[in-house]
């Protein structure tokens, strides 16, 4: 399910990102692994004097953020300026997310932001979107909403855990589908239809959202404004 460059076009991407925030903003902390590599500059900065608030978007990022001491705050106090987050396919500014499960907080916050940074490897980008969309459900919407993305043309499987038996859950208790729906010719359309069906908590396509693309390629960073 996952794609992934190296650990080191990873890091490239996320300090990029990293070094672009200034003093005295609110940064939506993204996640993931190339994310973290971002949280954990951010961390060093705020060592050095760098005073920023974060908002983490899931259970894993504000773990990592507590650990390295960047003080954080919420949705409810403050709006991000900044939000750093990783994609698992990105096509111009629109992005499937959710590889973690953590989409729903993570649209929550990258929408807010001001800005919102992507920060990827070259194995995410592609021409046109065919990577399986995550769509969090409510339990008991599983099969209803499994039935209406056959429906739509997908081809849904419930994520299983990797570590214990049975279907990943998420931060806020629902279960993820995988949908296959091959090349995504319309992504704005096919976002719409699945936010439209009931049971439907949040999905993975975040359609043009993003301000800038921090690619990590072999040969240094490629920062794409949109
Ligand atoms: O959307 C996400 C989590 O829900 C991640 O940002 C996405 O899966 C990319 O992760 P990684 O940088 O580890 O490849």
């Amino acid at each position: 399910m996952k794609r992934g460059g190296t650990d080191e076009q990873k890091r490239a991407a996320g300090e990029s990102a990293a070094d672009t925030v200034s003093d005295g903003i609110v940064v939506g902390l993204g996640t993931g692994s190339t994310t973290a590599y971002a949280i954990r500059e951010l961390g060093r900065r705020v060592d050095a004097g760098l005073d920023i608030e974060g908002i983490p978007t899931s259970y894993q990022s504000r773990q990592l953020a507590r650990e390295i001491g960047i003080p954080l705050t919420t949705l409810d106090d403050a709006r991000p300026e900044v939000a750093i987050d990783g994609a698992d396919q990105v096509a111009g500014g629109t992005l499937i997310k959710g590889g973690g499960a953590a989409h729903a907080r993570e649209k929550l916050v990258d929408a807010a932001a001001d800005r919102l940074l992507v920060v990827v490897d070259p194995t995410k980008e592609a021409d046109v979107l065919d990577h399986p969309v995550p769509v969090e459900v409510l339990p008991d919407a599983r099969r209803t909403v499994a039935d209406a993305v056959a429906d739509l043309g997908g081809d849904p499987q419930l994520r299983a855990a990797e570590r214990k038996d049975g279907p990943v859950v998420t931060d806020n208790g629902n279960l993820v589908l995988d949908c296959d729906f091959g090349e995504i010719g319309d992504p704005a359309t096919l976002a719409s239809d699945l936010s439209a069906l009931p049971g439907v908590l949040e999905h993975g396509l975040f359609v043009d959202l993003a301000d800038e693309i921090h690619c990590g390629t072999a040969d240094g960073v490629r920062v794409t404004r949109l």
